[in-house]
Protein backbone atom coordinates (compact mmCIF):
# COMPACT_ATOMS: atom_id res chain seq x y z
CA UNK A 1 0.00 0.00 0.00
CA UNK A 2 0.97 3.75 -0.84
CA UNK A 3 2.67 5.26 2.43
CA UNK A 4 0.78 8.90 3.09
CA UNK A 5 3.28 11.06 3.39
CA UNK A 6 2.48 14.60 4.69
CA UNK A 7 -0.93 15.19 6.08
CA UNK A 8 -2.82 17.83 4.62
CA UNK A 9 -5.75 17.66 6.35
CA UNK A 10 -6.39 15.75 9.74
CA UNK A 11 -9.99 16.22 10.62
CA UNK A 12 -13.12 13.97 12.70
CA UNK A 13 -15.53 13.69 10.42
CA UNK A 14 -18.75 11.67 10.31
CA UNK A 15 -19.51 8.67 8.06
CA UNK A 16 -23.02 7.72 8.36
CA UNK A 17 -23.30 8.99 12.16
CA UNK A 18 -20.13 7.28 13.28
CA UNK A 19 -16.91 9.24 13.90
CA UNK A 20 -14.08 8.45 11.81
CA UNK A 21 -10.41 10.28 11.79
CA UNK A 22 -10.57 11.20 8.46
CA UNK A 23 -7.10 12.60 6.96
CA UNK A 24 -5.53 13.65 3.36
CA UNK A 25 -2.14 13.31 1.91
CA UNK A 26 -0.79 14.45 -1.41
CA UNK A 27 -0.89 10.36 -1.98
CA UNK A 28 -3.79 9.14 0.29
CA UNK A 29 -7.43 9.94 1.90
CA UNK A 30 -7.79 8.01 4.77
CA UNK A 31 -10.56 7.32 7.01
CA UNK A 32 -10.63 5.27 10.62
CA UNK A 33 -13.67 4.68 12.96
CA UNK A 34 -13.23 6.01 15.97
CA UNK A 35 -14.15 3.16 18.48
CA UNK A 36 -15.04 4.10 21.94
CA UNK A 37 -13.18 2.17 24.30
CA UNK A 38 -15.19 0.69 27.32
CA UNK A 39 -13.53 1.16 30.34
CA UNK A 40 -14.57 0.52 34.33
CA UNK A 41 -16.03 3.96 35.83
CA UNK A 42 -15.25 3.10 39.66
CA UNK A 43 -18.43 4.66 41.09
CA UNK A 44 -21.04 3.20 38.38
CA UNK A 45 -21.52 -0.56 38.26
CA UNK A 46 -21.44 -0.68 34.22
CA UNK A 47 -18.91 0.57 31.59
CA UNK A 48 -19.13 4.24 29.98
CA UNK A 49 -17.78 5.67 27.27
CA UNK A 50 -15.18 8.16 27.77
CA UNK A 51 -15.50 11.71 26.60
CA UNK A 52 -13.16 13.37 23.79
CA UNK A 53 -10.35 12.96 23.50
CA UNK A 54 -10.52 9.24 22.68
CA UNK A 55 -7.62 6.99 21.83
CA UNK A 56 -8.40 5.78 18.52
CA UNK A 57 -8.17 1.98 18.61
CA UNK A 58 -7.45 -0.49 16.10
CA UNK A 59 -11.06 0.00 13.95
CA UNK A 60 -12.56 -0.11 10.45
CA UNK A 61 -9.82 1.54 8.42
CA UNK A 62 -10.07 2.96 4.27
CA UNK A 63 -7.34 3.83 2.30
CA UNK A 64 -8.24 5.41 -1.14
CA UNK A 65 -5.35 6.49 -3.28
CA UNK A 66 -5.66 10.01 -4.19
CA UNK A 67 -4.98 8.98 -7.92
CA UNK A 68 -8.05 6.45 -7.67
CA UNK A 69 -10.86 9.39 -6.33
CA UNK A 70 -13.24 10.00 -9.16
CA UNK A 71 -14.27 13.05 -8.34
CA UNK A 72 -15.94 15.27 -4.74
CA UNK A 73 -19.68 15.90 -4.68
CA UNK A 74 -21.07 18.74 -2.59
CA UNK A 75 -24.38 16.97 -1.21
CA UNK A 76 -27.52 19.33 -0.69
CA UNK A 77 -28.18 20.94 2.62
CA UNK A 78 -31.40 18.35 3.73
CA UNK A 79 -28.79 15.64 2.64
CA UNK A 80 -26.31 17.22 5.19
CA UNK A 81 -29.42 18.57 8.02
CA UNK A 82 -30.20 14.43 8.41
CA UNK A 83 -27.10 13.14 9.53
CA UNK A 84 -26.91 15.08 12.76
CA UNK A 85 -25.02 13.76 14.88
CA UNK A 86 -26.04 12.97 18.83
CA UNK A 87 -25.78 16.60 20.28
CA UNK A 88 -22.00 16.70 20.68
CA UNK A 89 -21.41 18.52 17.39
CA UNK A 90 -23.48 21.85 16.63
CA UNK A 91 -26.70 21.08 14.45
CA UNK A 92 -26.82 22.39 11.01
CA UNK A 93 -27.82 25.96 10.65
CA UNK A 94 -30.35 26.91 7.73
CA UNK A 95 -29.05 30.45 7.29
CA UNK A 96 -31.15 32.01 4.88
CA UNK A 97 -29.77 33.29 1.46
CA UNK A 98 -26.42 31.51 2.90
CA UNK A 99 -24.51 28.21 1.57
CA UNK A 100 -24.12 26.09 4.57
CA UNK A 101 -23.57 22.96 3.60
CA UNK A 102 -21.71 20.49 5.59
CA UNK A 103 -21.72 17.07 4.25
CA UNK A 104 -19.78 15.82 0.94
CA UNK A 105 -19.19 12.69 -0.87
CA UNK A 106 -15.93 11.10 -2.37
CA UNK A 107 -16.74 8.80 -5.52
CA UNK A 108 -13.29 6.52 -5.65
CA UNK A 109 -12.21 3.09 -7.81
CA UNK A 110 -13.07 0.05 -5.37
CA UNK A 111 -11.13 -3.18 -7.06
CA UNK A 112 -13.52 -6.11 -7.58
CA UNK A 113 -13.43 -9.54 -8.43
CA UNK A 114 -11.83 -10.59 -11.51
CA UNK A 115 -10.14 -7.11 -12.56
CA UNK A 116 -13.37 -5.39 -12.33
CA UNK A 117 -13.47 -2.09 -10.44
CA UNK A 118 -16.47 -0.47 -9.60
CA UNK A 119 -17.58 3.35 -8.86
CA UNK A 120 -18.03 3.36 -4.44
CA UNK A 121 -18.65 6.58 -2.38
CA UNK A 122 -18.32 7.92 1.16
CA UNK A 123 -20.30 10.78 2.06
CA UNK A 124 -18.55 12.86 5.18
CA UNK A 125 -20.04 15.03 7.67
CA UNK A 126 -18.06 18.12 8.74
CA UNK A 127 -19.07 20.03 11.88
CA UNK A 128 -18.94 23.39 10.39
CA UNK A 129 -18.81 24.78 7.38
CA UNK A 130 -15.72 26.25 6.91
CA UNK A 131 -14.18 22.90 8.06
CA UNK A 132 -16.38 20.70 5.21
CA UNK A 133 -15.06 24.04 2.54
CA UNK A 134 -11.61 23.39 3.45
CA UNK A 135 -11.55 19.63 2.42
CA UNK A 136 -13.76 19.84 -0.63
CA UNK A 137 -11.80 22.26 -1.95
CA UNK A 138 -8.05 20.54 -0.63
CA UNK A 139 -9.47 17.52 -2.62
CA UNK A 140 -10.43 18.96 -5.23
CA UNK A 141 -7.08 20.67 -5.67
CA UNK A 142 -5.50 17.38 -5.39
CA UNK A 143 -7.49 16.12 -8.60
CA UNK A 144 -6.64 19.33 -10.36
CA UNK A 145 -2.50 18.58 -10.33
CA UNK A 146 -3.04 14.96 -11.53
CA UNK A 147 -2.18 16.45 -15.11
CA UNK A 148 -2.62 13.20 -16.92
CA UNK A 149 -5.84 13.04 -16.48
CA UNK A 150 -8.28 13.41 -19.47
CA UNK A 151 -10.52 16.29 -19.60
CA UNK A 152 -11.62 16.26 -23.25
CA UNK A 153 -12.56 13.09 -24.98
CA UNK A 154 -13.21 12.35 -28.94
CA UNK A 155 -15.82 9.15 -28.05
CA UNK A 156 -16.70 7.12 -31.67
CA UNK A 157 -19.62 4.57 -31.40
CA UNK A 158 -19.86 1.48 -33.02
CA UNK A 159 -23.38 0.50 -32.87
CA UNK A 160 -23.00 -2.78 -34.98
CA UNK A 161 -20.36 -4.31 -33.05
CA UNK A 162 -20.63 -7.47 -31.31
CA UNK A 163 -24.40 -7.97 -30.07
CA UNK A 164 -24.84 -4.51 -31.06
CA UNK A 165 -25.30 -2.90 -27.70
CA UNK A 166 -21.92 0.01 -28.16
CA UNK A 167 -24.82 2.74 -27.89
CA UNK A 168 -26.78 1.57 -24.92
CA UNK A 169 -23.93 0.37 -22.82
CA UNK A 170 -22.23 3.78 -23.55
CA UNK A 171 -25.46 5.72 -22.87
CA UNK A 172 -26.06 3.69 -19.69
CA UNK A 173 -22.85 2.72 -18.18
CA UNK A 174 -19.90 5.37 -19.32
CA UNK A 175 -21.26 8.90 -19.88
CA UNK A 176 -22.63 9.02 -16.59
CA UNK A 177 -19.32 8.04 -15.08
CA UNK A 178 -17.77 10.62 -17.56
CA UNK A 179 -20.23 13.12 -16.50
CA UNK A 180 -19.47 12.66 -12.75
CA UNK A 181 -16.20 13.02 -13.62
CA UNK A 182 -15.89 16.41 -15.36
CA UNK A 183 -14.51 14.53 -18.54
CA UNK A 184 -16.35 16.46 -21.87
CA UNK A 185 -17.06 14.46 -24.51
CA UNK A 186 -17.91 14.67 -27.98
CA UNK A 187 -19.58 11.84 -29.17
CA UNK A 188 -19.83 10.03 -32.99
CA UNK A 189 -22.03 7.06 -33.58
CA UNK A 190 -19.91 5.59 -36.87
CA UNK A 191 -22.19 5.51 -39.83
CA UNK A 192 -20.46 2.93 -41.49
CA UNK A 193 -17.32 0.82 -41.40
CA UNK A 194 -14.07 2.41 -41.68
CA UNK A 195 -15.97 5.56 -41.04
CA UNK A 196 -14.07 6.32 -36.96
CA UNK A 197 -10.67 5.22 -39.49
CA UNK A 198 -11.30 8.14 -42.12
CA UNK A 199 -12.31 10.78 -40.01
CA UNK A 200 -9.42 10.52 -37.77
CA UNK A 201 -7.24 10.44 -40.79
CA UNK A 202 -8.34 13.99 -42.23
CA UNK A 203 -10.83 15.57 -40.24
CA UNK A 204 -10.73 15.43 -36.43
CA UNK A 205 -9.14 18.16 -34.86
CA UNK A 206 -6.93 16.66 -32.49
CA UNK A 207 -5.65 19.25 -30.75
CA UNK A 208 -8.81 19.61 -28.94
CA UNK A 209 -8.44 16.52 -27.25
CA UNK A 210 -7.08 14.40 -24.22
CA UNK A 211 -7.45 11.09 -25.76
CA UNK A 212 -9.70 8.99 -28.43
CA UNK A 213 -12.20 6.55 -27.22
CA UNK A 214 -13.61 3.87 -29.16
CA UNK A 215 -16.72 1.85 -27.95
CA UNK A 216 -17.09 -1.54 -30.09
CA UNK A 217 -14.50 -4.24 -30.24
CA UNK A 218 -11.02 -5.23 -31.73
CA UNK A 219 -12.35 -4.10 -35.18
CA UNK A 220 -13.42 -0.50 -33.97
CA UNK A 221 -10.04 -0.02 -31.77
CA UNK A 222 -7.97 -1.32 -35.36
CA UNK A 223 -9.85 1.41 -36.97
CA UNK A 224 -9.26 4.27 -34.59
CA UNK A 225 -5.28 3.40 -34.47
CA UNK A 226 -5.28 3.12 -38.00
CA UNK A 227 -6.31 6.89 -37.98
CA UNK A 228 -4.57 7.61 -35.58
CA UNK A 229 -1.39 6.13 -36.53
CA UNK A 230 -1.51 7.36 -40.06
CA UNK A 231 -2.38 10.84 -38.99
CA UNK A 232 0.25 10.96 -36.73
CA UNK A 233 3.14 9.99 -39.70
CA UNK A 234 1.82 12.47 -42.48
CA UNK A 235 1.83 15.22 -40.03
CA UNK A 236 5.38 14.50 -38.66
CA UNK A 237 6.31 13.39 -42.39
CA UNK A 238 7.23 9.98 -42.52
CA UNK A 239 6.19 8.09 -44.84
CA UNK A 240 4.25 4.29 -43.68
CA UNK A 241 4.85 2.96 -47.09
CA UNK A 242 8.67 1.76 -46.11
CA UNK A 243 8.80 -0.65 -44.02
CA UNK A 244 12.17 0.52 -42.76
CA UNK A 245 11.08 3.62 -41.55
CA UNK A 246 10.76 4.07 -37.29
CA UNK A 247 7.02 5.64 -37.26
CA UNK A 248 6.18 8.35 -34.92
CA UNK A 249 4.60 7.80 -31.56
CA UNK A 250 1.16 9.23 -30.96
CA UNK A 251 0.56 11.76 -28.57
CA UNK A 252 -2.97 10.88 -27.60
CA UNK A 253 -4.14 8.13 -25.27
CA UNK A 254 -6.54 5.27 -26.95
CA UNK A 255 -9.66 4.09 -24.25
CA UNK A 256 -11.72 1.12 -25.39
CA UNK A 257 -15.17 0.49 -24.10
CA UNK A 258 -15.48 -3.14 -24.86
CA UNK A 259 -18.74 -3.74 -26.78
CA UNK A 260 -17.71 -6.13 -29.10
CA UNK A 261 -17.15 -10.18 -30.15
CA UNK A 262 -13.74 -11.13 -28.62
CA UNK A 263 -12.64 -7.64 -26.84
CA UNK A 264 -8.63 -9.12 -26.75
CA UNK A 265 -7.29 -5.77 -26.86
CA UNK A 266 -9.36 -4.52 -23.80
CA UNK A 267 -9.22 -8.10 -21.75
CA UNK A 268 -5.23 -8.41 -22.28
CA UNK A 269 -4.53 -4.52 -21.47
CA UNK A 270 -7.43 -4.58 -17.98
CA UNK A 271 -7.73 -8.12 -17.02
CA UNK A 272 -12.05 -7.76 -18.26
CA UNK A 273 -14.27 -6.80 -20.55
CA UNK A 274 -16.17 -4.81 -18.38
CA UNK A 275 -17.50 -1.14 -19.75
CA UNK A 276 -17.79 0.38 -16.21
CA UNK A 277 -14.03 -0.32 -15.57
CA UNK A 278 -12.80 0.73 -18.59
CA UNK A 279 -14.39 3.87 -18.11
CA UNK A 280 -12.49 4.17 -14.75
CA UNK A 281 -9.44 3.33 -16.07
CA UNK A 282 -9.86 6.27 -18.54
CA UNK A 283 -10.86 8.75 -16.25
CA UNK A 284 -8.30 8.11 -13.63
CA UNK A 285 -5.69 8.93 -16.76
CA UNK A 286 -4.20 5.42 -16.42
CA UNK A 287 -1.41 4.75 -19.17
CA UNK A 288 -0.11 1.17 -21.05
CA UNK A 289 2.38 1.85 -23.81
CA UNK A 290 1.77 -1.08 -26.40
CA UNK A 291 3.87 -2.57 -29.46
CA UNK A 292 2.39 -2.05 -33.27
CA UNK A 293 3.61 -4.23 -35.83
CA UNK A 294 3.34 -2.65 -39.37
CA UNK A 295 2.72 -4.82 -42.02
CA UNK A 296 3.69 -4.79 -45.63
CA UNK A 297 3.54 -6.16 -48.84
CA UNK A 298 6.66 -5.10 -51.56
CA UNK A 299 7.21 -1.63 -50.02
CA UNK A 300 3.39 -1.14 -49.91
CA UNK A 301 1.68 -0.84 -46.78
CA UNK A 302 -1.12 -3.05 -45.26
CA UNK A 303 -1.92 -2.77 -41.96
CA UNK A 304 -1.29 -2.59 -38.59
CA UNK A 305 -1.41 -5.16 -35.93
CA UNK A 306 -1.44 -5.07 -32.24
CA UNK A 307 -2.79 -8.49 -30.95
CA UNK A 308 -2.62 -11.60 -33.48
CA UNK A 309 -1.57 -12.07 -37.18
CA UNK A 310 -2.76 -15.49 -38.03
CA UNK A 311 -2.16 -17.76 -41.18
CA UNK A 312 -3.71 -21.05 -41.82
CA UNK A 313 -6.36 -21.94 -39.17
CA UNK A 314 -7.07 -18.38 -37.53
CA UNK A 315 -7.06 -16.69 -40.94
CA UNK A 316 -9.57 -19.45 -42.06
CA UNK A 317 -12.10 -19.15 -38.59
CA UNK A 318 -12.11 -15.61 -39.75
CA UNK A 319 -12.82 -16.05 -43.77
CA UNK A 320 -15.29 -18.21 -42.44
CA UNK A 321 -17.10 -16.31 -40.08
CA UNK A 322 -17.38 -13.13 -42.13
CA UNK A 323 -19.83 -14.68 -43.82
CA UNK A 324 -22.08 -15.33 -40.55
CA UNK A 325 -21.82 -11.66 -38.77
CA UNK A 326 -25.58 -12.31 -38.74
CA UNK A 327 -24.75 -14.38 -35.47
CA UNK A 328 -23.15 -12.47 -33.75
CA UNK A 329 -19.94 -13.55 -31.27
CA UNK A 330 -21.35 -17.41 -31.71
CA UNK A 331 -19.89 -17.05 -35.41
CA UNK A 332 -16.17 -17.87 -34.13
CA UNK A 333 -17.26 -21.30 -32.55
CA UNK A 334 -19.04 -22.37 -35.77
CA UNK A 335 -15.98 -21.31 -38.13
CA UNK A 336 -14.07 -22.55 -35.37
CA UNK A 337 -15.30 -25.78 -35.68
CA UNK A 338 -15.52 -26.00 -39.30
CA UNK A 339 -12.38 -25.48 -39.73
CA UNK A 340 -10.89 -27.69 -37.27
CA UNK A 341 -12.40 -30.36 -39.00
CA UNK A 342 -11.85 -29.12 -42.41
CA UNK A 343 -7.86 -29.31 -40.89
CA UNK A 344 -6.42 -27.30 -44.24
CA UNK A 345 -2.63 -27.17 -43.66
CA UNK A 346 -0.41 -24.84 -45.72
CA UNK A 347 2.80 -24.81 -47.55
CA UNK A 348 5.10 -21.40 -47.38
CA UNK A 349 8.71 -20.35 -45.72
CA UNK A 350 8.86 -17.85 -42.70
CA UNK A 351 12.12 -15.80 -42.11
CA UNK A 352 12.53 -14.35 -38.71
CA UNK A 353 14.86 -11.99 -36.98
CA UNK A 354 14.63 -13.10 -33.63
CA UNK A 355 14.92 -10.68 -30.61
CA UNK A 356 18.25 -10.33 -29.53
CA UNK A 357 19.77 -8.57 -25.63
CA UNK A 358 16.08 -8.42 -24.52
CA UNK A 359 14.66 -9.70 -21.52
CA UNK A 360 12.42 -12.57 -22.01
CA UNK A 361 10.79 -15.92 -23.52
CA UNK A 362 7.93 -17.24 -24.77
CA UNK A 363 7.79 -19.74 -22.70
CA UNK A 364 8.54 -17.90 -19.79
CA UNK A 365 6.22 -18.73 -16.66
CA UNK A 366 6.06 -14.78 -15.33
CA UNK A 367 3.40 -12.82 -17.53
CA UNK A 368 3.18 -9.44 -18.12
CA UNK A 369 1.58 -7.45 -15.42
CA UNK A 370 0.83 -3.66 -14.30
CA UNK A 371 3.97 -2.07 -14.32
CA UNK A 372 6.05 -5.23 -15.81
CA UNK A 373 9.76 -5.06 -15.76
CA UNK A 374 10.62 -6.63 -19.10
CA UNK A 375 8.46 -4.12 -21.03
CA UNK A 376 10.13 -1.37 -19.39
CA UNK A 377 13.48 -3.10 -19.59
CA UNK A 378 13.22 -3.84 -23.33
CA UNK A 379 11.50 -0.51 -24.45
CA UNK A 380 14.79 1.29 -23.00
CA UNK A 381 17.06 -0.51 -24.43
CA UNK A 382 14.96 -0.45 -27.80
CA UNK A 383 14.45 3.31 -27.50
CA UNK A 384 17.81 3.43 -26.81
CA UNK A 385 19.09 1.41 -29.99
CA UNK A 386 16.77 2.79 -32.38
CA UNK A 387 19.01 6.35 -30.90
CA UNK A 388 21.84 5.31 -32.43
CA UNK A 389 20.33 4.03 -35.65
CA UNK A 390 17.78 5.81 -37.27
CA UNK A 391 16.93 3.06 -40.23
CA UNK A 392 17.02 -0.48 -39.91
CA UNK A 393 18.13 -0.32 -37.18
CA UNK A 394 16.86 -4.30 -36.28
CA UNK A 395 19.57 -5.92 -38.68
CA UNK A 396 22.37 -4.03 -36.56
CA UNK A 397 21.29 -4.74 -33.20
CA UNK A 398 19.42 -8.47 -33.67
CA UNK A 399 20.82 -11.81 -34.73
CA UNK A 400 20.95 -12.65 -38.55
CA UNK A 401 17.87 -13.61 -40.44
CA UNK A 402 16.75 -17.44 -40.04
CA UNK A 403 14.51 -19.24 -42.54
CA UNK A 404 12.18 -22.56 -42.01
CA UNK A 405 10.28 -24.18 -44.80
CA UNK A 406 7.42 -26.48 -44.61
CA UNK A 407 3.80 -27.16 -44.33
CA UNK A 408 1.70 -25.13 -41.49
CA UNK A 409 -1.35 -25.64 -39.61
CA UNK A 410 -1.45 -22.35 -38.43
CA UNK A 411 1.32 -19.60 -38.48
CA UNK A 412 0.58 -17.40 -35.76
CA UNK A 413 2.24 -13.90 -34.24
CA UNK A 414 0.72 -13.06 -31.11
CA UNK A 415 2.27 -9.05 -29.79
CA UNK A 416 0.21 -9.25 -26.69
CA UNK A 417 -0.78 -12.88 -25.23
CA UNK A 418 -3.93 -12.50 -27.14
CA UNK A 419 -5.86 -13.29 -23.40
CA UNK A 420 -9.37 -13.06 -24.25
CA UNK A 421 -12.88 -14.88 -22.94
CA UNK A 422 -12.50 -18.07 -25.07
CA UNK A 423 -9.01 -18.13 -23.98
CA UNK A 424 -7.87 -16.70 -20.69
CA UNK A 425 -3.93 -17.38 -20.81
CA UNK A 426 -4.79 -16.55 -24.69
CA UNK A 427 -2.42 -17.91 -27.41
CA UNK A 428 0.87 -17.05 -26.43
CA UNK A 429 0.46 -16.41 -22.45
CA UNK A 430 4.07 -15.41 -21.63
CA UNK A 431 4.21 -12.45 -24.44
CA UNK A 432 4.45 -8.84 -23.55
CA UNK A 433 2.32 -5.59 -24.24
CA UNK A 434 5.21 -3.03 -24.88
CA UNK A 435 8.49 -5.14 -25.16
CA UNK A 436 9.05 -4.40 -28.77
CA UNK A 437 8.52 -8.27 -30.10
CA UNK A 438 6.23 -10.34 -30.79
CA UNK A 439 6.00 -14.69 -30.78
CA UNK A 440 5.85 -16.22 -33.63
CA UNK A 441 4.16 -19.74 -33.74
CA UNK A 442 4.43 -22.44 -35.84
CA UNK A 443 2.00 -25.42 -36.10
CA UNK A 444 3.49 -27.65 -38.59
CA UNK A 445 1.09 -30.59 -40.55
CA UNK A 446 0.04 -33.23 -37.33
CA UNK A 447 -2.93 -35.23 -37.08
CA UNK A 448 -6.43 -34.09 -36.28
CA UNK A 449 -6.08 -35.65 -32.54
CA UNK A 450 -2.91 -33.44 -32.04
CA UNK A 451 -3.82 -30.66 -33.62
CA UNK A 452 -6.80 -30.65 -30.61
CA UNK A 453 -4.49 -31.46 -28.33
CA UNK A 454 -3.03 -27.94 -28.94
CA UNK A 455 -6.13 -26.12 -29.23
CA UNK A 456 -7.50 -27.33 -26.00
CA UNK A 457 -4.59 -26.14 -24.01
CA UNK A 458 -5.11 -22.58 -24.31
CA UNK A 459 -7.63 -23.36 -22.49
CA UNK A 460 -6.60 -25.39 -19.73
CA UNK A 461 -3.08 -25.27 -17.44
CA UNK A 462 -0.93 -27.07 -20.13
CA UNK A 463 1.91 -25.74 -22.17
CA UNK A 464 0.16 -25.46 -25.69
CA UNK A 465 3.96 -24.89 -26.83
CA UNK A 466 5.55 -28.45 -25.25
CA UNK A 467 4.17 -30.31 -28.32
CA UNK A 468 7.05 -31.48 -30.92
CA UNK A 469 4.73 -30.04 -33.99
CA UNK A 470 5.21 -26.81 -32.29
CA UNK A 471 7.49 -24.11 -32.27
CA UNK A 472 7.84 -20.68 -30.85
CA UNK A 473 10.17 -17.71 -30.96
CA UNK A 474 10.28 -14.85 -29.88
CA UNK A 475 11.16 -11.91 -32.93
CA UNK A 476 11.44 -8.40 -34.11
CA UNK A 477 10.47 -9.25 -37.27
CA UNK A 478 9.36 -11.86 -40.07
CA UNK A 479 8.38 -12.39 -43.17
CA UNK A 480 5.52 -15.10 -44.90
CA UNK A 481 5.72 -16.17 -48.44
CA UNK A 482 3.88 -18.76 -49.33
CA UNK A 483 5.18 -21.81 -51.23
CA UNK A 484 3.04 -20.90 -54.63
CA UNK A 485 4.28 -17.18 -54.61
CA UNK A 486 7.91 -18.85 -53.99
CA UNK A 487 10.74 -17.58 -56.52
CA UNK A 488 11.83 -20.22 -59.14
CA UNK A 489 15.44 -20.88 -57.62
CA UNK A 490 12.90 -21.02 -54.00
CA UNK A 491 10.78 -23.85 -55.89
CA UNK A 492 14.15 -25.92 -57.30
CA UNK A 493 15.56 -25.47 -53.56
CA UNK A 494 12.41 -27.31 -52.40
CA UNK A 495 12.24 -29.99 -55.51
CA UNK A 496 15.59 -31.09 -54.63
CA UNK A 497 14.85 -31.00 -51.30
CA UNK A 498 11.70 -33.10 -51.53
CA UNK A 499 11.89 -34.89 -54.52
CA UNK A 500 9.28 -36.28 -57.02
CA UNK A 501 6.30 -36.09 -54.19
CA UNK A 502 6.16 -32.20 -54.75
CA UNK A 503 6.14 -31.97 -58.21
CA UNK A 504 2.68 -34.23 -58.12
CA UNK A 505 1.21 -32.04 -55.18
CA UNK A 506 1.59 -28.93 -56.99
CA UNK A 507 -0.05 -30.45 -60.50
CA UNK A 508 -2.54 -31.38 -57.87
CA UNK A 509 -2.79 -27.82 -56.60
CA UNK A 510 -3.11 -26.61 -59.74
CA UNK A 511 -6.64 -28.66 -60.52
CA UNK A 512 -9.43 -27.82 -57.98
CA UNK A 513 -11.03 -30.63 -59.37
CA UNK A 514 -9.02 -33.18 -57.08
CA UNK A 515 -10.48 -31.67 -54.35
CA UNK A 516 -6.84 -31.59 -52.14
CA UNK A 517 -5.73 -28.83 -50.31
CA UNK A 518 -5.99 -25.35 -51.24
CA UNK A 519 -2.80 -23.41 -52.00
CA UNK A 520 -3.27 -20.96 -49.59
CA UNK A 521 -4.99 -19.16 -46.69
CA UNK A 522 -5.50 -15.29 -45.52
CA UNK A 523 -3.95 -13.69 -42.75
CA UNK A 524 -6.20 -12.39 -40.16
CA UNK A 525 -5.08 -9.28 -38.60
CA UNK A 526 -6.54 -8.44 -35.49
CA UNK A 527 -9.42 -9.74 -36.95
CA UNK A 528 -9.33 -8.09 -40.74
CA UNK A 529 -8.38 -10.11 -43.45
CA UNK A 530 -5.28 -8.91 -45.60
CA UNK A 531 -5.79 -8.69 -49.12
CA UNK A 532 -1.76 -10.00 -49.84
CA UNK A 533 -0.35 -13.55 -48.46
CA UNK A 534 3.16 -12.72 -49.12
CA UNK A 535 3.91 -9.97 -45.99
CA UNK A 536 6.59 -8.21 -43.82
CA UNK A 537 6.09 -7.42 -40.01
CA UNK A 538 8.12 -5.45 -38.39
CA UNK A 539 7.35 -4.45 -34.69
CA UNK A 540 7.11 -1.10 -33.44
CA UNK A 541 7.91 -0.48 -29.63
CA UNK A 542 5.22 1.14 -27.52
CA UNK A 543 4.16 3.03 -31.10
CA UNK A 544 1.01 3.87 -29.11
CA UNK A 545 -0.45 3.90 -25.32
CA UNK A 546 -3.90 2.90 -24.05
CA UNK A 547 -6.15 4.51 -20.55
CA UNK A 548 -5.02 0.98 -18.91
CA UNK A 549 -2.55 -0.51 -16.89
CA UNK A 550 -2.06 -3.73 -17.68
CA UNK A 551 -3.50 -6.75 -15.40
CA UNK A 552 -3.12 -5.89 -11.61
CA UNK A 553 -1.85 -8.82 -9.63
CA UNK A 554 -4.65 -8.78 -6.59
CA UNK A 555 -3.02 -8.08 -3.23
CA UNK A 556 -3.28 -10.43 -0.18
CA UNK A 557 -4.77 -7.15 1.81
CA UNK A 558 -7.25 -6.47 -0.78
CA UNK A 559 -9.08 -9.78 -0.78
CA UNK A 560 -8.84 -9.88 2.61
CA UNK A 561 -10.57 -6.09 3.27
CA UNK A 562 -12.67 -5.58 -0.14
CA UNK A 563 -16.04 -6.90 0.86
CA UNK A 564 -16.82 -6.58 -3.24
CA UNK A 565 -13.77 -8.80 -3.93
CA UNK A 566 -14.91 -11.83 -1.84
N1 LIG B 1 -21.56 2.04 -38.42
C1 LIG B 1 -20.97 0.92 -38.83
N2 LIG B 1 -21.61 0.09 -39.68
C2 LIG B 1 -21.05 -1.07 -40.07
N3 LIG B 1 -19.82 -1.49 -39.68
C3 LIG B 1 -19.14 -0.70 -38.83
C4 LIG B 1 -19.68 0.53 -38.36
N4 LIG B 1 -18.78 1.10 -37.52
C5 LIG B 1 -17.72 0.27 -37.48
N5 LIG B 1 -17.93 -0.81 -38.26
C6 LIG B 1 -17.05 -1.98 -38.48
O1 LIG B 1 -17.58 -3.08 -37.76
C7 LIG B 1 -16.54 -4.05 -37.59
C8 LIG B 1 -16.73 -4.86 -36.32
O2 LIG B 1 -16.77 -3.99 -35.26
P1 LIG B 1 -16.29 -4.31 -33.78
O3 LIG B 1 -14.87 -4.60 -33.73
O4 LIG B 1 -16.74 -3.14 -32.98
O5 LIG B 1 -17.14 -5.57 -33.33
P2 LIG B 1 -16.92 -7.14 -33.44
O6 LIG B 1 -16.30 -7.49 -34.73
O7 LIG B 1 -18.20 -7.75 -33.11
O8 LIG B 1 -15.95 -7.44 -32.29
P3 LIG B 1 -14.45 -8.03 -32.27
O9 LIG B 1 -13.67 -7.20 -33.24
O10 LIG B 1 -14.03 -7.81 -30.84
O11 LIG B 1 -14.52 -9.46 -32.66
C9 LIG B 1 -15.25 -3.28 -37.57
O12 LIG B 1 -14.39 -3.81 -38.52
C10 LIG B 1 -15.66 -1.84 -37.94
O13 LIG B 1 -14.81 -1.34 -38.97
C1 LIG C 1 -12.01 -27.15 -30.03
C2 LIG C 1 -11.80 -26.21 -28.90
C3 LIG C 1 -10.77 -25.23 -29.23
C4 LIG C 1 -10.69 -24.08 -28.30
C5 LIG C 1 -9.60 -23.19 -28.79
C6 LIG C 1 -9.71 -21.83 -28.25
C7 LIG C 1 -8.58 -21.01 -28.74
C8 LIG C 1 -8.97 -19.61 -28.62
C9 LIG C 1 -7.84 -18.69 -28.94
C10 LIG C 1 -8.38 -17.32 -29.04
C11 LIG C 1 -7.44 -16.43 -29.71
C12 LIG C 1 -8.04 -15.10 -29.96
C13 LIG C 1 -7.11 -14.27 -30.70
C14 LIG C 1 -7.71 -12.95 -30.94
C15 LIG C 1 -7.83 -12.44 -32.11
C16 LIG C 1 -8.43 -11.10 -32.35
O1 LIG C 1 -7.45 -10.24 -32.80
C17 LIG C 1 -9.50 -11.18 -33.43
C18 LIG C 1 -10.27 -9.89 -33.46
O2 LIG C 1 -11.16 -9.82 -32.42
N1 LIG C 1 -10.44 -12.24 -33.16
C19 LIG C 1 -10.55 -13.24 -33.98
O3 LIG C 1 -9.95 -13.33 -35.01
C20 LIG C 1 -11.51 -14.33 -33.57
C21 LIG C 1 -10.80 -15.64 -33.51
C22 LIG C 1 -11.62 -16.64 -32.76
C23 LIG C 1 -10.93 -17.95 -32.76
C24 LIG C 1 -11.73 -19.04 -32.13
CA1 LIG D 1 4.99 -7.45 -27.54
Amino acid sequence: MERPGRLLLLSELRVRNTAYDVSLSRSLLTWKRRISSPVYHPFRPRFCVPSFPRRPDSGVCHSVSVSEIISVREEEEENSSRQRDDGSWKKIKEREGKDCRQAFTVLYVERCRQHRWRCAEVTFTCPEEALYQRWVSSIREQLASITSRPKHLLVYINPYGGKRQGKHIYEQKVAPLFAQAGVSTHVIVTEYANYARDHLRTEAELKKFDGVVCVGGDGMFSEIIHGLIWRTQIDGSVDPNCPDQTLLPSSLHIGIIPAGSTDCICFATVGTNDPVTSALHIIVGDSQPMDVCSVHHNNTFLRYSVSLLGYGFYGDVLTDSERKRWMGPARYDLSGVKMFLTHHYYEGTVSYLPARGIVGTPRDAAKCRSGCVVCQHNGQLLSKRAENYTMDEDSESDGEWRTIRGKFLAINAASMSCACPRSPKGLSPAAHLADGTTDLILVRKCSRFDFLRHLLRHTSKDDQFDLTFVEVHRVRRFRFTPRYCQSDSDLELDLRENGKRQIFSQICRDHPACGCAPAYSSWNCDGEILTHTAIDVRVHCQLIKLFARGIEEPTVFEDLTNPCAI
